[in-house]
């Protein structure tokens, strides 16, 4: 299970041979043992190189040995006596170094890995810790912090990274071994004391308390995520109707009007959740393409999971006739308010008594669709997120008229169908995209002032986003917002000359989005966005010199000076003004709870899950901060609305910043008195 064979006259060349992982198993452990006793007792050997057979180092114990009666040599000693070796031993690392195969390679002196390599501790997603050195080893190698983080994710990082961190010597794009052996005989003969790294003194860190408070403090927002993903599943509404008090309807058939990209989406997560569908759109064309999409998915789906597809489960029409028996009806039609209020008319008049009807909108008043209804109490909204089939996060909306039977069908209906749902009232946006707004909002004042757009999405991604706004942006189509604004009245056409205003209806705007959807700059969709994309429809967002121009001649039109602005700036304007906007929510009682709110943000718009969500970053952060930090930007921006401090935030400040999870006392008392 370990060979030992001699290469270039001095080296002896351990091969790990335990395919197809070449985990450590007990004959493995024996293997390496005898083949180091054998290099190390041989006169010609003057360094040994270890590696694994078939392109991969190690992955590990061998997890099926685990249990009480494992046998054969321990580990921990094998591992010390390479170590101590009076000989160069050099791991030649590729494919993976896993939990025991990195702590094998930590114990050599050095170690070359190849640009391919993934190396980690996984333990702790096994419900261990790692137990051959892999504690001790790695903080005196790679220092504490890093170490920590390493160790308490099981995350794998790359060779590059493991370059960065000091945790191998070298990187190769070529033969990992034949690297390994000319690195071996070029360090025979050379002291050792300084490369075994259990002599090496533990780092000294001075802020060690604040840094394991860091970890505690992930800990703890991974735990209160935990909680929060369960307690809103007891959601409730202002009537003070609740999950526990409302019975939900069976739902065995349903239904999907508008067939294009949600649409789809939704069919397919309704088929996998095994509800019958109807699905029914008008245009013979999209008809046809979605039936092939759908299909596609469902199977692509099925072979991931190796279950049997579901797609017989669903049934294609042109004809609205067709939801006349159904259940339930999502209404995924284009987001235009008099189309969807005639479909409303045409699904009240269609479809068999206590039928529910749900909207997919995401930005339309659910009144406005209820009141075309015979029975507005059977209207909510069912807000997905693209791609619906998989992203976790669902908005369930209530409109004034909203039956919590209504709710409580829609509610379990998205449990059934693997979402995350969350009940929220009938704002302006729901809660998800009224939150957005200020956070896009600042992110254009911040480029009006000297930002970049990579300055901007730099310092969101090192927060833990896994795309900066303007990334995120050009993902989902600027065009999309640019038809709200136009809606609105606030985009007005900029051109290339005349006056730019920046003021509307007393309050500051940024025509900046809607200058580039002006140019065709829609986005990834076109090619071109905040930044390039090489061509229509491409993934790697890459910096634009027309972007860096187009806020140069702005400023200058504007006579704006650029200034240098910081991450922290960033952080704090684009974070707090989205904050201050949540509190404004639960002030206003269109979420029930905080955790309604995170839940939200973790699910659906890549809040790190590790900071909890919104409120609770703003709890860890201390909601102090947050006030004064407010205070002060309001202060230099009075013409920006969104950065004025709400009534709760100076509430649950006065009221000595309560944890998250008493500030319901406080929202309740606010709200009684509006
Ligand atoms: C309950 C109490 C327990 C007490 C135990 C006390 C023991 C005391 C020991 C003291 C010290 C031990 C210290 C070390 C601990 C460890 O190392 S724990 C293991 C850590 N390693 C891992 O978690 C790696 C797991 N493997 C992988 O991530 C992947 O397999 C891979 C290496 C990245 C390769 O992926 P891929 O190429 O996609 O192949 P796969 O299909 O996943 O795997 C191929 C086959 O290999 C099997 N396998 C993989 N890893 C292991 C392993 N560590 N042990 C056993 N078998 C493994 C995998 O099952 C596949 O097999 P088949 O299914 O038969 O094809």
């Amino acid at each position: 299970m370990a060979q030992l064979s001699y290469v270039s006259g001095s080296v002896g060349l351990i091969t790990l041979q335990n395919p197809p992982v070449n985990v450590l198993s007990a004959a493995t452990r024996q293997g390496i043992m005898e083949s180091m006793k054998k290099a190390l007792n041989d006169p010609k050997v003057k360094s040994v190189v270890i590696c694994g057979q078939n392109g991969v180092f190690c992955a590990g114990a061998d997890i099926k040995e685990f249990g009480p009666n494992i046998s054969g040599p321990s580990i921990v000693p094998l591992i010390y006596d390479i170590e101590v070796a009076n000989k160069p031993v050099v791991a030649a690392i590729e494919g993976s170094a896993l939990g025991g195969g990195l702590e094998l390679a930590l114990t050599c002196h050095y170690r070359i890995a190849h640009s391919k390599t993934r190396l980690g501790l996984p333990e702790v997603t096994l419900g261990l810790l790692p137990g051959a050195g892999g504690t001790q080893l790695l903080p005196r190698l790679i220092g504490i912090p890093a170490s920590l983080e390493l160790i308490t994710t099981g995350r794998h990082i790359t060779a590059a990274e493991a370059l960065q961190l000091g945790l191998v010597d070298h990187v190769t794009q070529s033969d990992t071994v034949d690297s390994a052996v000319k690195f071996a005989l070029s360090v025979e003969g050379e002291p050792l004391d300084s490369r075994r790294i259990s002599k090496r003194p533990c780092p000294h860190l001075p802020d060690l308390d604040a840094v394991f408070e860091a970890v505690m403090q992930k800990a703890r927002a991974l735990q209160y995520s935990f909680f929060a993903q369960r307690a809103v599943g007891r959601w409730s509404m202002p009537s003070g109707a609740s999950w526990n008090t409302s019975k939900a309807r069976p739902v065995h058939r349903a239904a999907v009007l508008g067939l294009g990209t949600m649409g789809r989406g939704i069919t397919v997560a309704l088929a996998q959740a095994g509800v019958s569908v109807v699905a029914v759109e008008i245009q013979e064309k999209q008809l046809n393409e979605a039936r092939e999409h759908v299909y596609a998915t469902l199977e692509r789906g099925a072979q991931q999971s190796g279950v049997s597809p579901s797609c017989a489960n669903i049934t294609y029409s042109h004809d609205i006739q067709a939801v006349a028996d159904v259940d339930l009806v999502i209404e995924a039609v284009l987001e235009d308010l008099s189309l969807k209020e005639k479909v409303f008319q045409q699904l009240s008049a269609i479809c068999k008594p206590g039928t529910l009807l749900c909207s997919n909108t995401s930005s339309l008043d659910l009144n406005c669709l209820a009141s075309q209804t015979k029975n507005p109490e059977l209207v909510v909204g069912m807000h997905f997120f693209a791609p619906a089939h998989v992203m976790k996060l669902l908005e369930v909306v209530y409109g004034s008229k909203s039956s919590p039977e209504a709710v409580a069908t829609a509610m379990q209906l998205g449990k059934k169908m693997g979402k995350i749902s969350v009940a929220v009232g009938n704002c302006r946006g729901f809660v998800g995209n009224r939150m957005l707004k200020p956070y896009i909002e600042q992110s254009y004042f911040l480029l009006e002032e000297g930002a970049t757009p990579e300055l901007v999405d730099k310092a969101l991604e090192e927060f833990g986003f896994p795309m900066g706004v303007f990334r995120m942006s050009d993902l989902s189509g600027l065009d999309v917002g640019w038809r709200v604004r136009k809606e609105d009245g606030l985009a007005e056409p900029v051109g290339t000359s005349g006056q730019i205003t920046r003021l509307r209806g007393g309050r500051r705007y940024s025509p900046l989005g809607d200058i580039l959807c002006e140019h065709g700059r829609f986005g990834q969709k076109t090619g071109l966005g905040w930044y390039q994309y090489g061509r229509p429809g491409g993934r790697v967002a890459k910096s634009d010199p027309w972007v860096f121009n187009l806020l140069e001649e702005y400023r200058a039109r504007l006579g704006l000076t650029a200034r240098p602005i910081d991450q922290q700036e960033v952080l704090e304007r684009c974070l707090y003004s989205l904050i201050n906007e949540g509190l404004c929510i639960l002030e206003e009682g269109f979420a029930s709870s905080p955790e309604d709110i995170d839940v939200i943000y973790v699910f659906g718009y890549g809040w790190p899950k590790h900071r909890g969500g919104p409120m609770f970053y703003a709890s860890m952060v201390g909601l102090a901060t947050v006030l004064e930090r407010l205070d002060h930007y309001y202060r230099s921006n009075p013409d920006v609305p969104s950065l004025k401090p709400c009534k709760l935030l100076r509430q649950l400040v006065a009221s000595g910043s309560p944890p998250v999870h008493k500030w319901k006392e406080i929202t309740k008392k606010i709200q009684n008195r509006l």
